[in-house]
C-alpha cells in the first residue's frame, strides 16, 4: 500500500481483520484505528505501525487513507458516517463490513462520488478462515477493487457479486452461518446426554466432530454428499440417524431454508 488504512471500529470483525493485515503484511503503510472504547483486541494496540485514537476528530487534519473500513454496528452508523465524509475524495475508497448497510445509504451519506465496496465478512476470520461476499458501487476502479479483495483475502477467501441484493443473501447464509454450526454442537451434544452421555464428554464428542468434519471437508475438497456417503453404511446407524434429519417435510433442509431466509429477511431490514 502506498497511503494509510483507516479502521473505524475496532470489535470482533474489526479486530480480527486488523490481525489478518498484520500478519500478511497488508498493512504496510500503517493502521489509523478509531475506537473510542480505547482497548483493542488480540493486543493489538501495542503492535507497531498502529495509531489509536478516540474519535474522528483526533485524526491527523492532513490524513488521505487509501481505505477506510468501517466496521461498527450497523444501528450506530447513522451517528458514525458523517465524520468520514471529509475523506470522500478521489484516492479514498470506502470499505463496509455492516449487515444490511446498502451503498446508496453509502452514497447518500458520504455523497455520490465516493467509491464503495460493501461486504459481509465472517467471524472465522479471526483465524484467517473466514469467507467474505463483497460489492462495489461504479466508482470502485480496478485498483480500488483489487486492494479491497487483498485486505479481505487476508482472512479468508472473498466472493465478489455484481447483484448488491444478493449481499443480504450471502449474510443469511455464511454471515450468520458460523452461529448455525456452533448451535448444531450445541445441539448435538445436548442429543448426546439425551442417549446416556455425561455432559463433558457429550460435549467434547460434538465439538471435536464438527470441527473434524469441516476440516476434512476443507483438506480434502471433496463434495459434502460424498462425505456423507462416506460415513453411511447400508441400513447402518448414520443412515438410520440421516432418515431422520433428511425427512423429506420436517428435516434439516427445510429448517436450514427458513433460518437461512429469516436471517436474508432481517439483512433486508436492517438497512432501513
Ligand atoms: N460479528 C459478526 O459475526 C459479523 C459482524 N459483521 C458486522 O461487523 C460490524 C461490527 O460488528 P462486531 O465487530 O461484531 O461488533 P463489536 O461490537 O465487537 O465492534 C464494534 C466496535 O465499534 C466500536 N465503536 C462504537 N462506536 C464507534 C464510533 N463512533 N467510532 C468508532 N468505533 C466505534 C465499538 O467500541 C466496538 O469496538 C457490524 O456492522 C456487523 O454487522 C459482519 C459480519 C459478521
Ligand atoms: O448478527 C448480525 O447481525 C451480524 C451480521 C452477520 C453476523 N453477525
Amino acid at each position: 500500500m502506498e497511503r494509510p488504512l483507516l479502521l473505524v471500529g475496532c470489535g470482533k470483525m474489526g479486530g480480527a481483520m486488523l490481525e489478518g493485515w498484520l500478519a500478511q503484511g497488508t498493512a504496510d503503510a500503517g493502521v489509523y484505528v478509531v475506537e473510542p472504547s480505547g482497548s483493542l483486541p488480540y493486543g493489538l494496540g501495542s503492535k507497531p505501525g498502529i495509531s489509536v485514537v478516540a474519535s474522528a476528530d483526533a485524526l491527523p487534519a492532513d490524513l488521505h487513507p487509501e481505505m477506510i473500513v468501517l466496521a461498527v454496528k450497523p444501528q450506530v452508523m447513522s451517528d458514525v458516517i458523517g465524520a468520514y465524509r471529509r475523506f470522500a475524495k478521489p484516492g479514498t475508497c470506502f470499505l463496509s463490513v455492516a449487515a444490511g448497510k446498502t451503498i446508496a445509504y453509502f452514497e447518500q451519506h458520504l455523497g455520490d462520488k465516493a467509491a464503495i465496496v460493501r461486504t459481509i465478512p465472517n467471524t472465522p476470520a479471526a483465524i484467517g478462515r473466514g469467507i467474505t461476499g463483497c460489492t462495489a458501487n461504479a466508482n470502485v476502479g480496478k485498483a480500488e477493487r483489487d486492494l479491497a479483495d487483498r485486505l479481505l483475502r487476508a482472512v479468508g477467501e472473498a466472493v465478489w457479486v455484481e447483484d448488491e441484493a444478493l449481499i443480504d443473501s450471502i449474510t443469511g447464509l455464511s454471515g450468520s452461518g458460523p452461529a448455525y454450526v456452533f448451535h448444531m454442537v450445541e445441539a448435538m451434544a445436548a442429543a448426546g446426554e439425551k442417549v446416556g452421555l455425561p455432559a463433558d464428554i457429550a460435549m467434547q464428542l460434538a465439538r471435536a466432530t464438527v470441527a473434524g468434519a469441516g476440516e476434512l471437508m476443507r483438506q480434502t475438497g471433496e463434495d459434502a454428499a460424498v462425505l456423507r456417503q462416506n460415513v453411511t453404511s447400508p441400513n447402518g446407524t448414520t443412515y438410520a440417524g440421516l432418515q431422520v434429519l433428511m425427512d423429506e417435510k420436517a428435516g434439516l433442509t427445510q429448517l436450514m431454508e427458513k433460518t437461512v431466509d429469516a436471517a436474508t429477511q432481517r439483512s433486508r431490514e436492517l438497512s432501513n
